[in-house]
């Protein structure tokens, strides 16, 4: 299957680097303080990324170390630098947490799903090159599917996405896990350093169950209930720099996810990495497409991308323009976990895995 790349006019890619980065570089020097020579080594990264090279090279792989060059552009990375360890994309994220509402309705299960998946909606990189409609439809729901995988399951991981209001409506879906689904423990995965324009670090987490607390009412209840799951060792931050890694989960180390029996993966890089940025034909099995994982899986995802797996071609013929890449619709995909395979009869020949429901 051939990889997504860049190089083709009017689609996508092309109008992330040629438009969305530009956009992007000018906010963040109009917010910024930085010195002449940040200044050069910004406009000399957006012009390398506009060479055919860079525009040849699969999608994923660039974009991921486009955002590594840009924090060494920043001097992030410099020992000692004025801005050494500094979030780049803070100003963006701290303005979409202070615009959310804490006021936060009583939801069924269902619903908080649904918020965790739209809240994807709103990712900042997106905002910058484009308006979001409000009209949100899901091209494959099985919500239902992935509640029974997550209900009572032992160890839920999930894989955080954007910062702010999005990393609030998670957090809500964690809550509801913990104290009312019957899971023991969740491990929220979160990226060790900025990434992509909001990706969600530890900093942000604490951001968002700070704003909670001190929201009064449900807001502080479900920070309080969170605290004290994190005393009990029931809930989780972890963090690995696989995921700031320009590559798919089909390459993930072996221990990335830990003991998980459900993973829940949000957003849409993280469904380019799960499936892999590939021309996939929509039809194509989404189980035939993840990675061998030892855990079921819940792809929770607004479509911001090309990539698009397990459609029925039939229910998406109605549906006109840039649907496929322009947030206003979604999709809940659910893989069961792997049925442990018959134990081989001790001198029998090996079979192959069982395939995934
Ligand atoms: O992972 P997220 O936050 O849902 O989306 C990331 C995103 O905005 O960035 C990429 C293009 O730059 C696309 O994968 C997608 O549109």
């Amino acid at each position: 299957m051939e990889p997504i790349l860049s190089n083709v006019p009017g689609t996508l890619p092309w109008h992330v680097w040629h438009e969305r980065h530009p956009a992007m570089f000018a906010s963040l020097v109009e917010a910024h303080p930085f010195p002449p020579s940040t200044r050069t080594a910004l406009d000399e990264l957006l012009h390398e990324t506009l060479t055919p090279e860079w525009l040849g090279t699969p999608f994923l792989a660039a974009e991921s170390v486009f955002y590594r060059r840009l924090l060494e552009a920043i001097g992030y990375f410099t020992p000692d630098g004025p801005w050494a360890g500094f979030d780049l994309f803070a100003f963006l994220k701290d303005a979409d947490l202070a615009s959310a509402s804490l006021d936060l309705p009583d939801l069924t299960p269902a619903e908080r799903l649904l918020a965790a998946l739209w809240g994807n909606q709103a990712d900042l990189g997106f905002q910058l090159g484009s308006a979001i409609g409000p009209a949100a439809h899901l091209v494959v729901d099985q919500t239902d599917d992935a509640l029974s995988v997550l209900t009572g399951a032992p160890r839920v991981g999930l894989v955080a996405d954007n910062a702010g209001k999005e990393l609030l409506a998670d957090l809500g879906l964690v809550d509801w896990l913990l104290a009312g689904g019957g899971v023991d423990e969740v491990t929220v995965h979160l990226k060790p350093h900025p990434y992509y324009v909001s990706d969600a670090t530890t900093t942000d987490l604490v951001k968002c169950l700070r704003a909670l607390a001190s929201a009064g009412g449900r807001a502080t209840d479900l920070a309080t209930r969170l605290h004290t799951a994190a005393a009990e060792g029931r809930f989780v931050v972890a963090t690995h720099p696989f995921f700031c890694a320009p590559l798919p989960f089909h390459e993930a180390p072996p221990d990335l996810f830990g003991a998980a029996d459900v993973l829940v993966f949000k957003g849409d890089l993280n469904y380019r990495r799960l499936v892999g940025d590939l021309r996939w034909p929509i039809a194509t099995p989404f189980a035939s497409t993840v990675p061998p994982l030892d855990a079921a899986i819940v792809a929770l995802r607004t479509l911001k991308s090309d990539v698009l797996v397990g459609v029925d071609e039939n229910s998406v013929t109605d549906l006109e323009g840039d649907w496929r890449v322009n947030g206003r619709y979604g999709s809940v995909q659910v893989v069961s976990r792997p049925a442990a395979g018959p134990t081989p009869p001790a001198s029998g020949p090996v079979s192959p895995s069982p395939g995934r429901g």
